[in-house]
């Protein structure tokens, strides 16, 4: 038996067998061959095994995961069969006398380069499948061990050194019970998607894969961080024990679905959810959400292997605001870059993604993307309480020049006699330090504000959220955290505006007392977190909590508040 830490990612207990999804090594290297026909051999054959697979995968797609999903391979199956591929890869084996894998990925480089410089969106996108498609018929050529997280098809624990959002997009809840990464924090994407998919997650434990066999018992312990490998027939049992009291205490919190969130000294706050595709709704609605506090549609263009169009869009918006009923709904628009990349758009590798091209920079640089977001956006407003909020603001001059493409936009769909809604709230992530400095200003030029302490803390202490050899400074109870949090509300309420959070900071039991205290309205965070955030408050005095804050705004450490806070939970 082995006891493994990380970060806790996503609550609860999952007992399954390791499933170790790894992403091999496809170097090639160029070799002359004798036998040119029997590398042709080699080649027919690996496009042979390709085809199955990738039908198998489209088919296994498109009843667990739904056609758009599904898409994706539908195009990979095209490229597959496309002559204008093959023949030049075969024609380089017999001319050149070179091996397969050598002939197929020089061919496929240069197709890659063409698309890359072509104009048109569609033909760059068809870069990214080119790749994809490569990389499929290289495993075989080169027999590799590829495997691909949307064909697991029994219970077990996925295993990696890290998950990139559209490994996790296509996790599949009936058999991945639980994960655990090498790499990764709480605040990492796969984790976020991981606590909206419900499935227990432990991150950031350095060397899980280096320590685990495919087929080995693990316990994943979501609430407390920890793996556990090849566990006594005991642990098992006392792992189970702690799964039904787990299942219990959640049972209670049900009870409070349909209550309001109202402290004993009865103010009320709303308690919002984060989701990440219309999917999500269903287990907002189930966890008592009043709201969704931010939808991060950049989801919406990931796992696809092109942008998807202002149709597509559109119906995305619409289906989330008529699943929420006339409740707010407040939609990002597009955040993508950091961890979360495109593909298809092939940006350039840069030094500090987190500092880069990333979010609002790229939507002001590429409009046509944006404007294609925007028009969805408005045309989907008609459809219930619609907020709109751009993420990533660092100057008022960005959040003007947004929200003039917004307002240009708006102006084209009347004139094309396309119903908007009349007021749509227009707000922005308090994110990057400078705009929560500069709080009262923006103030009062936007709606609200929505805080988002994942990334407000990363750029605040200079620590990657995503290294956790740094994750000790990652400290949402720090008191300078808490001070630029109380700026932002303090300025949104001087203007008569609203201001909420939707980073992970919003659903921290730690966090909670002092946020309510600080006299943050709205806490936006993952679904499940909902009802025990809901039960803890609503035993909370509001008067109590601004003693408290008061306190820590004062406090020189993240531990002093810490302290502070354990002193009056009861
Ligand atoms: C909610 C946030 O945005 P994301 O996690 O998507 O960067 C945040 O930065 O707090
Ligand atoms: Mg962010």
């Amino acid at each position: 038996m082995l006891n493994i830490s990380g970060i806790a990612a996503s609550a609860g207990i999952a007992i399954a067998k390791a499933f170790r999804l790894e992403h091999p090594d496809y170097t090639v290297t160029q070799k002359t061959v004798k036998n040119a026909e029997a590398e042709i051999a080699k080649l027919d054959d690996a496009l042979a095994k390709s085809q199955v697979e990738l039908e198998r995968i489209k088919e296994r797609t498109l009843q667990e995961l739904g056609a758009q999903k599904a898409e994706i391979f539908e195009s990979h199956l095209l490229i597959l069969n496309d002559p204008e591929l093959i023949s030049p890869v075969k024609d380089m084996i017999t001319n050149d006398q070179v091996n397969a894998d050598y002939a197929l990925n020089e061919t496929s480089k240069q197709f890659v380069s063409m698309f890359e410089n072509m104009k048109s969106v569609y033909l760059q996108e068809r870069a990214a499948d080119m790749k994809d498609v490569t990389k499929r018929i290289l495993g075989h050529l080169l027999g590799l061990n590829v495997q691909n997280p949307a064909e697991i098809s029994e219970e077990v624990i996925v295993i990696s050194e890290d998950l990139t959002p559209s490994d996790t997009a296509q996790l599949n809840r009936k058999y991945v019970k639980g994960f655990t990464t090498n790499i990764g924090g709480r605040t990492s994407h796969s984790a976020i998607m991981a606590r909206s998919l419900e499935i227990p997650a432990v991150v950031g434990t350095k060397n899980v894969l280096e320590q685990v066999e495919p087929g080995d018992l693990v316990i994943v312990d979501g609430l407390e961080g920890q793996i556990i490998v090849n566990p006594s027939d005991e642990v098992v049992a006392e792992y189970r024990d702690k799964q039904v009291k787990y299942d219990e205490q959640r049972a209670e919190w049900r009870k409070l679905r349909e209550e309001p969130t109202v402290s004993t000294d009865g103010v009320h706050v709303e308690l919002a959810a984060n989701i990440g595709t219309p999917n999500d709704v269903a287990g907002v609605i189930d966890n008592g959400g009043e709201a969704v506090g931010l939808y991060r549609t950049e989801f919406l263009y990931m796992g696809r292997d092109k942008l998807p169009s202002e149709d597509v869009q559109y119906n995305a918006y619409k289906t989330v605001l008529e699943k929420m009923a006339g409740k707010p709904v407040v939609v990002r628009t597009l955040d993508i870059g950091g961890d979360k990349e495109l593909p298809y758009l092939d940006l350039p590798k840069e030094m500090n993604p987190f500092l880069g091209f990333r979010a609002i920079r790229l939507c002001l640089d590429r409009q046509d993307i944006f404007r294609t977001q925007l028009r969805a956006l408005l045309r989907a407003s008609v459809h219930g309480d619609l907020r709109i909020m751009f993420p990533m603001i660092a100057t008022l001059v960005e959040f003007r020049d947004a929200k003039a493409l917004l307002e240009e936009e708006r102006a084209n769909l009347i004139g094309e006699g396309v119903a908007v809604a009349d007021h749509i709230q227009l707000g922005i992530m308090v994110e990057i330090p400078s705009t929560a400095v500069l709080a009262d200003q923006f103030a009062k030029e936007v709606d609200f504000f929505s805080i988002g302490t994942n990334d407000l803390i990363q750029y605040t202490m200079a620590a990657d959220r995503m290294n956790e050899r740094v994750s000790y400074l990652y400290q949402p109870y720090n008191p300078a955290i808490l001070r630029l949090v109380d700026m932002v509300i303090k300025a949104a309420h001087k203007e008569g505006k609203w201001a909420g959070m939707c980073g992970e900071m919003a659903g921290d039991s730690v966090a909670i007392p002092l946020l309510l205290g600080l006299g943050l309205d709205e806490f936006s965070m993952s679904a499940t977190s909902i009802l025990p955030a809901r039960s803890q408050i609503s035993k909370l005095s509001r008067a109590d909590m601004q003693e408290l804050a008061a306190k820590a705004l004062e406090c020189g450490t993240a531990e002093e508040v810490v302290a502070l806070v354990e002193a009056i939970q009861v």
